[in-house]
């Protein structure tokens, strides 16, 4: 259909380098032909061209000062999508590597992945380009508090509410949130992901990797099959890999895998989640001081790895969970996946497969549980916790879990009935596109141009 190649025509001339932002859009809108056949009311209301066009873009300057005493400059976003269902909603990631084209993919996946938990909440991204690696906990403050005098305008529990992902966690949070309460006075729930006595919920922390181990169960489920007894691959090794490989442990799974930037670790006899929590959430260490605890696991150098793809995704397992970043799993890695016998691929990171992977995973009709979908778990119970902080209630674990579960099912529910609503049945992807598309289009068409 000529309308996927006009719309990424007009969007590399009208946003001109913005790879990730075109490599998510493509995706989507080759998803909707079939759909745009059926309804050909939505090219009337040119939604197309309406939803790949963010309602706002906020860009500024970030000036902090480092411990040396010098200033330094970082340039900071907030893309805020589509309103259509409720307040924008999604993570901040501070990454060297953030432009305005990542964070522009991400939050348009955000607006159908928020689509699909069912709750009302629009989509939105942000972050900056600074590096917290190697930071002093002073200059993370000092940076969160700078980050936060322009974006506090731009932001509020009714109309944006920010979260973490990479490089924003419990720390970042609790110094936006100081920061917000200082300039504006008000106590309220306008970040998610924050402190457990102050706001947060409980069962946030670990609802992106649980969630995505829920989808993976209920993709297995529905072919008669189950982790139990697997052995899994995990790349990775924060916030959501982390609790990934712990809901793996809880349902009979043997996580062997996880890595960081600088390298993979992979652990035969399972990874060893204490010391993994350790290095990661309390020391902020790299992935290599797990052999001095565990010098029998293997240690696999990214930089003594310069084939196409990652380490993690050329070892045995039956299920793989990709939890790191985007595009970290390529077309080969795919490949060699399904030839080592993984039959389930439940991806809690966002778009980390290349669209050639997704090609192989589709062909091959495994268990492919795309992000959007997958890795919904995160930003539902961030408006569980906005439930929470509007009746100034604290729900208990097991009723925040419980309904995680039932949202995990839910959108697996909605994903495959509109595959096969659509004559592809395990196709995930088209289903959650579809799925998540038809709510937001319906409601943009109700609410009029605007
Ligand atoms: N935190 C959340 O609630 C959610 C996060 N996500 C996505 O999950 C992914 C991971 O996010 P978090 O765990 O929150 O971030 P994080 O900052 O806690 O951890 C990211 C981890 O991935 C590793 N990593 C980054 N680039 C890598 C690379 N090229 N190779 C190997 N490892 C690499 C980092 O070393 C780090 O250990 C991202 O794609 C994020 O957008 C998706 C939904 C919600
Ligand atoms: O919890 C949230 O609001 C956002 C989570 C997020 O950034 C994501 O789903 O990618």
């Amino acid at each position: 259909m000529p309308y996927v190649h006009d719309t990424l025509t007009r969007l590399a001339k009208s946003s001109p380098a913005q790879t990730e932002f075109y490599q998510a859009t493509e995706e989507v809108l080759e998803c909707l032909r079939p759909l745009f056949e059926r309804a050909p009311h939505y090219h009337q209301h040119s939604i197309i061209e309406r939803i790949v066009e963010p309602e706002r873009q906020v860009m500024f300057r970030v000036s902090w000062v480092d411990d040396a005493g010098r200033v330094q400059v970082n340039k900071g976003y907030r893309v805020q999508f589509n309103s259509a269902l409720g307040p924008y909603k999604g993570g901040l990631r501070f990454h060297p590597s953030v432009t305005s084209g990542t964070i522009k993919f991400l939050g348009f996946e955000q607006i159908f992945k928020n689509a699909l938990t069912g709750l009302p909440i629009g989509g939105g991204k942000g972050g900056a380009d600074f590096d917290p690696k190697g930071k002093s906990d002073n200059e993370i403050m000092r940076f969160c508090q700078a980050f936060m005098s322009e974006l506090y305008r731009h932001i509020g529990p009714h109309t944006d509410v920010p979260a973490g992902d990479i490089g924003v966690g419990g720390r970042e949070i609790g110094y936006l949130f100081g920061q917000y309460k200082r300039l504006t006075g008000r106590y309220e729930g306008v970040l998610t992901g924050k402190g457990l006595n102050w706001g947060g919920s409980l069962g946030r922390k670990e609802a992106t990797g649980y969630g995505a181990v829920y989808f993976a169960e209920n993709m297995l489920a529905a072919k008669g099959d189950a982790l139990r007894g697997k052995t899994c691959l995990v790349s990775g090794a924060g916030n959501v890999a982390i609790y990934t490989i712990e809901k793996l442990y809880e349902l009979g799974a043997k996580p062997v895998t996880c890595s960081d930037s600088k390298g993979t670790i992979h652990d035969p006899s399972g990874i060893d989640l204490g010391l993994l929590k350790q290095l990661k959430e309390v020391q902020r260490d790299s992935l290599e001081s797990y052999l001095h605890e565990h010098p029998e696991a293997h240690y696999i150098a990214a930089r003594d790895y310069p084939q196409d793809g990652h380490a993690v995704w050329r070892i045995e397992g039956e299920a793989a969970f990709p939890c790191a970043t985007q595009n970290e799993l390529t077309e080969a890695d795919a490949k060699t996946l399904l030839a080592n016998g993984v039959t389930c691929v439940s991806e809690g990171a966002n778009m980390p497969s290349t669209k050639e992977a997704v090609d192989v995973f589709l062909e091959a009709k495994i268990a492919y549980g795309p992000g959007k979908a997958a890795n919904a778990g995160g930003v539902a119970t961030s408006q569980l916790e906005m439930a929470q902080n509007s009746s100034m209630e604290q729900w208990p674990l097991d009723k925040v879990d419980q309904k995680l579960k039932q949202i995990m099912a839910d959108i697996h529910r909605q994903c495959a009935d509109t595959a096969s609503e659509f004559g592809e049945p395990d196709n995930l992807v088209l289903g959650a596109n579809i799925a998540g598309f038809r709510k937001v289009a319906d409601a943009m068409i109700e609410q009029g141009v605007i």
